[in-house]
Order: structure tokens, then sequence, then C-alpha cells
């Protein structure tokens, strides 16, 4: 489990580079001329004249039918309470980036200076026409009822106040689940719900709707229960009081089936969980911190069934699992409105999600063997990708037939292709290595640790539960380094290979790079020397197993880190070459490059080598290699040498490969465009999908390529990743940046983990 965010690592988070988490990007060309003009005056006249005619057009021509608001006051914001519009703007900021990464939804975040309802309303419906659909959060109750209930009257596009049906429809959800396993009926359960705001109500209300009685419901507000003797409770309330005198919630647990907390953090005891019925059910849902944590809870009961709003519990009851994909579910039909119907679809979809089997993927992405419904598994994980072709088709469809899309779906199955292909594959395949590495995390020795980069990423890895360090170095300057930046490995090994005690060590290494190198000139004395180096006693930690893997380069030329990891390890089984690859995260997805970084001018049997490396690693990260062998020709046509041995190196693929998709010599813009291919090449196995792995004729282009890609799209490169080594040693670029270390910290734990 990862350990709670430092607070000067979300600071750092949120103002390094760009400040904020969302930028706006344009989606037509605008470099020349021509572009301008049609972009913007005179061209743009002829849209704006369309829509004048036609209001609907605007959907046509502006990206209004995939552009949500996400507009919040600041009153309500997670659990910080009132703490204002700017105050909220990186929640909102937040939420845009997962409409973004799970529905492909574009988000404007407002914050509005607005606290009374009829400013906020005024200004919602004052800037509706931009907008194909409203995402209301963090606004408290009871002004958020009216709010909505207003605008989704005065407005016709969908309106959806995010914290309370998105968390109800995904409470309903997991609810449901947790009974099933429970075994206990709705109707015969006695909830209680702590908090009366904008989530716990709606979420009351909808349990209400499935078959909770009202007579067994027990909501509690920052004074108590909600009782018919209260004078300071509102309408919204007053659905939900009883007829009694108040009890405090230690009382109204004992006995309970169920308890969901929307209300703030660490108000509930264990004593209070100790007390509930049989198979008790604890949704403690207030961010950040929840009202019971979930290892306290799961400490005092065996039989509950437990869930929090936190990402780094299992079971994470939060609305992400629903507003994307409701909204997705909406616009695309261009409904008028959320309704019922379509919460009540969203509800079952999500609930039947989580019984079926969980794709292959998703346990890779948890490093789970076999997640499966039940008491840890109520509900899909927000990384499951079948949540957009499961809730989205769902939520149109009840819209369909509710009668409130205006663009009804006739094509199902070209809807959900659709939708898969919006998911995109950008950057899954680090989210994946990162969360299969948080669950079985490494030993990685540092060689470079005295540096401060390197001491910092691999803080951040161990924060993130990534890996165990092993810090190389002068102690003392690394004791305060640790101090003078306030970090803290506890439990952490720190050690300086040349210290006197270490010496029965080295000696005990050294004889490794010994008996390795003895008919190749190498002395005893030499290699207790060379043991005294951190690059030769960190390989040997790798090579004993004393480590998993090991990380440098930060400050050293590449061929000098690399010698003694080639000396104390070498090479892998049949390997004759070793490679560099580097991994560029593009918006398509990530594509492969190499050799990057290791062999000049490979001949045609290197670049085979290379090539089978290459399609190793790349399937160890579970992504079906799509090779293009690259040249300045196109499958013969020219014959200078590096596009006849790219050529040659295919054919032998071809022979001995057959398994392998590969192809070529190929031009760069053709391999990765598959429609070029099948407009000149349909012959090559390219032609029904481009290339996501790159080979080069020679290490200059490869190194040239990826840096011009890198800096050219702001694709992010993760590498170099050496291939072919029996262990795993990854060496740094010098001057490699903290984020990149820690990429390599990621890969390397990958790399660990997808050995046989
Ligand atoms: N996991 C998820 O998906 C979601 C979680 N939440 C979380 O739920 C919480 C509430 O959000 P929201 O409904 O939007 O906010 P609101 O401001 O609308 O409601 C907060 C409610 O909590 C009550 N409350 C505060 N302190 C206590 C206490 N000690 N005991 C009992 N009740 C208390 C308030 O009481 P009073 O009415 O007396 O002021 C109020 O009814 C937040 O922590 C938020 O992060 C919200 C949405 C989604
Ligand atoms: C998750 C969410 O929307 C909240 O805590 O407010
Ligand atoms: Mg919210």
């Amino acid at each position: 489990m990862g350990r709670k965010p430092r607070k000067k690592d979300a600071l750092d988070y949120h103002a390094q580079g760009r400040p904020g988490k969302i930028e706006v990007i344009p989606s037509k060309p605008y470099s020349t001329q021509r572009d301008l003009s049609l972009a913007y005056s005179p061209g743009v006249a002829e849209p704006c004249k369309e829509i004048a005619d036609n209001r609907k057009d605007v959907y046509k021509y502006t990206s209004k039918g995939n552009l949500v608001a996400v507009i919040s006051n600041g009153t309500a914001v997670l659990g910080l309470g009132d703490i204002g519009p700017e105050a909220s703007k990186p929640v909102m900021e937040g939420k845009g980036l997962l409409f973004k990464i799970f529905a492909d939804i574009d988000v404007f975040d407002i914050e509005v200076d607005a606290s009374d309802v009829e400013t906020f309303i005024q200004t919602v419906k004052a800037i509706s026409p931009t907008f194909g659909g409203i995402n209301l959060e963090d606004i408290k109750a009871p002004e958020a009822f009216e709010i909505e209930e207003r605008l989704k009257e005065e407005l016709n596009i969908p309106i959806m106040h995010d914290d309370q049906h998105g968390t109800a429809i995904i409470s309903s959800a997991a609810l449901i689940n947790a009974l099933e396993i429970a075994q206990k009926k709705i109707e015969d359960v006695k909830v209680v719900v702590n908090g009366a705001g904008a989530a716990a109500i709606s979420c009351a209300k909808l349990y209400v709707a499935l078959g909770v009685k009202k007579e067994n419901l027990f909501m509690l507000d920052s004074k108590g229960l909600i009782t018919s003797k209260r004078d300071n409770t509102d309408k919204y309330k007053q659905l939900f009081q009883q007829d009694c005198d108040d009890i405090p919630l230690v009382e109204l647990m004992k006995g309970a089936d169920v308890f969901l907390g929307l209300s703030k953090g660490g108000i509930v005891s264990k004593e209070m969980i100790q007390s509930m019925a049989k198979n008790p059910i604890v949704f403690a849902l207030a961010n950040p911190e929840p009202e019971i944590s979930y290892d306290e809870a799961t400490d005092v009961r065996d039989d509950i069934i437990m869930a929090t709003g936190r990402s780094d519990n299992p079971n994470q009851v939060n609305n992400v699992l629903g507003f994307p994909y409701i909204f997705r579910g909406a616009l695309d039909v261009r409904a008028t409105k959320i309704n019922e119907e379509m919460k009540l679809a969203a509800v079952r979809a999500i609930a039947e999600l989580a019984k079926e089997t969980v794709p292959d993927e998703v346990n890779q992405a948890y490093d789970e063997l076999n997640l499966s419904f039940g008491r840890e598994q109520i509900i899909p994980k927000p990384l499951d990708p079948r949540l957009i072709y499961w809730v989205a088709p769902a939520v149109a469809k009840a819209a369909m037939e509710s009668g409130v899309a205006t663009e009804p779906i006739e094509d199902w199955e070209a809807y959900e292709n659709e939708l898969m292909k919006r998911l995109g594959l950008d950057n899954k395949l680090m989210k994946n290595i990162v969360a299969r590495a948080r669950k079985n995390p490494k030993t990685v020795v540092f060689a470079e640790a005295d540096h401060y980069k390197i001491l910092k990423a691999a803080h951040m890895a161990m924060e993130e539960g990534i890996c165990k360090p092993i810090l190389l170095g002068k102690v003392d300057r690394i004791e305060s380094m640790i101090e003078e930046f306030g970090l803290d490995f506890p439990d952490c090994e720190i050690i300086d290979p040349r210290e006197e005690q270490h010496r029965k060590k080295r000696y005990e290494f050294a004889e490794i790079l010994f008996e390795k190198r003895k008919r190749r000139g190498l002395t005893q004395y030499e290699a207790r020397k060379e043991l005294r180096e951190r690059n030769y006693f960190a390989a040997a930690m790798v090579e004993t197993g004393e480590a998993d893997a090991m990380i440098s380069g930060l400050t050293r030329n590449y061929a000098d880190t690399i010698k003694p990891a080639l000396q104390i390890i070498g090479v892998d089984e049949g390997v004759s070459k070793i490679a560099g690859m580097y991994i560029l995260m593009t918006k398509d997805g990530p594509i492969f490059f190499a050799d990057t970084t290791v062999n000049m001018d490979p001949t045609v049997e290197d670049l085979v080598d290379i090539t089978l490396l290459v399609a190793k690693i790349v399937q160890r990260f579970r992504v079906k290699p799509r090779i293009a062998m690259l040249s300045y020709s196109n499958f013969g046509s020219t014959e200078g040498p590096h596009a006849v041995k790219m050529r040659e190196a295919v054919k032998i693929l071809h022979r001995d490969h057959p398994s392998i998709v590969v192809d070529g010599e190929v031009q760069a813009n053709f391999a990765l465009n598959e429609e070029l291919m099948r407009d000149f090449f349909s012959f090559s196995e390219l032609s029904k999908k481009g290339a996501n792995t790159l080979i080069f004729p020679t290490l200059s282009s490869g190194n040239i390529a990826y840096k011009l890609v890198q800096e050219m799209s702001n694709a992010e490169a993760i590498g170099p990743i050496l291939l072919g080594m029996k262990k795993p040693v990854h060496v740094l670029q010098i001057g490699s940046s903290v984020r990149e270390i820690l990429n390599m910290i990621i890969v390397a734990v990958a790399d660990v983990q997808t050995r046989k």
C-alpha cells in the first residue's frame, strides 16, 4: 500500500513546469496563413453564420459536444469545508484531468465567487452555451440541492452534481454487491449515515429507492441524529428524520449492518466497528481522510466489508468510477438531462461489472493473480478499462429509452469501438507497471546515492512503495543530505564500500570478480581494489541477490558504468549483444526505440539480436510488439548499405522467427501510419496496424530520433533500458532528471518482476 504523499511532493507536483494540471491544446492545424484564415477571420465567420441560422450546428462546428464545465464555488471542497473558489481550483483541475484520461472529455474548470444560490445559478446559466454538460462539484448542502434542481429545470444540457449523484451511484453499486456478499436483504438492514450534506442525502435517497426502509436509516449531521424534535434541520434533512430523541453515533453503531460516512475524517472508533452486526458493511468515504482508516477497521473485524474513497485501499468507492462515464454516455446521445433511469443504469452496470471475470490487464495493473468478486472487490477498480464501454453505453441506452436522447446511437458495436479508441493507450503502460511494482516492491541498489537527484528519486520510489533502496556512497555525506532535504529513509541500508567494516563483504564480492576475470589478466589484489568502487560493489550485490536491481550512471559515462556490471553479472544466456532501448510515451501509446545507446553501427546479425531482445522486453511489458526496421528506403527502393542491412535482417527474422510481427526496411512515417502503409504496401503486416517498436540502422539515427520526438512532441522518454544483461542493471544518462530516475527505478522493478 502506498504511503500518503508528502506535502512538499504534492505542492511540487502542482507547481513544477506549467503550474496546475490542465492546458488547452488546439485540435486543428494552425501553422500556415491559410490555416489561420480558416481558424479565425475571415473563415471563422462561416460556422458562426451556420450556427446563427441553426443553433444545433454549434455541436457540429465547435467543441461544445465534448466540453464539460466542472463548476464549484468552493463551499464544500472534499472534506476540507468552505475554503473558497480559488482554493477549490486544484480539485476542479483534478476532476478535469480524470474526465480526460478516463473518458476523453475536455473540461474547463470554473471557480465561481458566489456562495449565494441566485448569483451562482445565474452565472452558470449565463455561461452554459459554451458547454455540452455541467458537472457541479463541491458545493455545500443545502444550497447544492436548489442549485442543481433549478439548473436542471432551466437548462437543457446534462447537469449533475457529482458529489450527490456520482457518489450515490457508486456507493449504491457497492452496497448492492456488499449485501450480496454479506447475505443480507436490503429491506432488513440497519443503516447509519454519518453526514447529512449533499453526498449523504443523495446516497440515502438512492438507498431508499433501492429498498432500504426509511425507519431503518439513521442520519447524523454535525449536531447529532436528525430527528423530528430538532428545529435546526432543513427540508432535505427532514426527509430522513426519526421520531425519537437524539441517539449518539456510538449507540447507533451497535448492531448496525451498514455504516456510510460522508462527513469528515477520523470520527469513527474501532470500538464502534466492533459493536456492529455480523458482516458489517463500512463505507468510510470522507476525503482525504476517511471516517475510520481501512487498516484500523479491518484490524478489528475479519468479517468486515470495508471501502474508502481513497485509491490506496481496496474497494475505492469514489465518484471517479462514475462521472467520466455518465457524462460520456449522456454527451454521446446528446441527452438533455441526466435522469433517474440513467443513474440507475449506471448503478447496475458498475455493480455487474464487479462480478465479471477481471481481465488480465487489470490483474496486472494491480499485481494481483486473480482479482475476483468478493470482500475486497465489491466494485470495479478505477483502472479497469472496461468501465468506459460498460457504463457509458448503459447510460446512453437509458437516455434513449427514457426519451431524453436527441441523437440516438444506432450502431452499438461501432460506438463501443469508438469508446475503446477514445481511451487511448497513452500512459496505461506506465500506470500498469507502477501499480504492479507497488504490489511487490524490490530492492534496488543505487551506486551514486550521494547525489541529491538519486536520493530524491529513491525516496519518492520508496514512499510510493515501489522499491526498497540500498544507498551506496559516503555515509556522512548521504546522511547530511537526508537531513538537509528533510528526507527520511527508515530501515534503509547506507553503505560506503570503502569503509573498513565492509572489508569482509568486499573480499567476498572480489572473489566473484576474480573467478570470472582471473584468466583475463585480473589478479586477486586488483579485484579487491575494484570492489572499493561502488559500481562494482552494486553489481556484486545484484549478482549475489542482496539487491534485485542496480541503478547508476548519473555522474559517469555510460561505458565506465556498464563495465563493472558486464564483468560481474554478464549478459544473459544466448545473448551476444546488449542494447539500449527508450520508451517514448506518445499520445497514441508507448513507442519503443532501439538501439539508442550501445551499438554504433550494428551488423545484420547484431540487428537481428537487438530486435529479438527488444521483442522480448516489449512482450514482458505486456505489449504485443509490432516492429519496423527503419530506413530512408521502403522495401528495396534503394540499395544503400544501411537500407540493405535492414532488409537482410528482416529476411532472417521472417525466416527464423515467423511469429514476430516485423517488417521493413521502411521509412518511419509509413511504419507509424497504417493507412499510408495500406495505400502503398498493403502486403505488409504493418498495414494492419502501425508499428509500436522501431529498430534503427545506427546508434546515431536511433539516438537522434528519440531525442527529436522527445523535444518536439513533449513525449516523456523512459530509458535507456539496458537489454540483454543477466540481471537487472540500468544505466542512467548523465544529468538525468529526478523524474527520469524515478521512471528508471519503476522500469528496473518491472524488469525484476517480469523475469522468469
Ligand atoms: N468518496 C466519494 O466519492 C465522495 C466523498 N465525499 C466526501 O463526503 C464528505 C461530505 O461532502 P459533501 O456532502 O459534498 O459536503 P457537505 O458540506 O454538503 O456536507 C458535509 C456534511 O458532513 C456533516 N458533518 C460534518 N462534521 C460532522 C460530524 N462530526 N459528524 C457528523 N456529520 C458531520 C455536515 O453536518 P452539518 O450539516 O451539520 O454541517 C454536513 O451534513 C467530504 O468529506 C467529501 O470528501 C463527497 C463526495 C464523494
Ligand atoms: C470525491 C469527491 O468528489 C469529494 O470527495 O468531494
Ligand atoms: Mg467532490
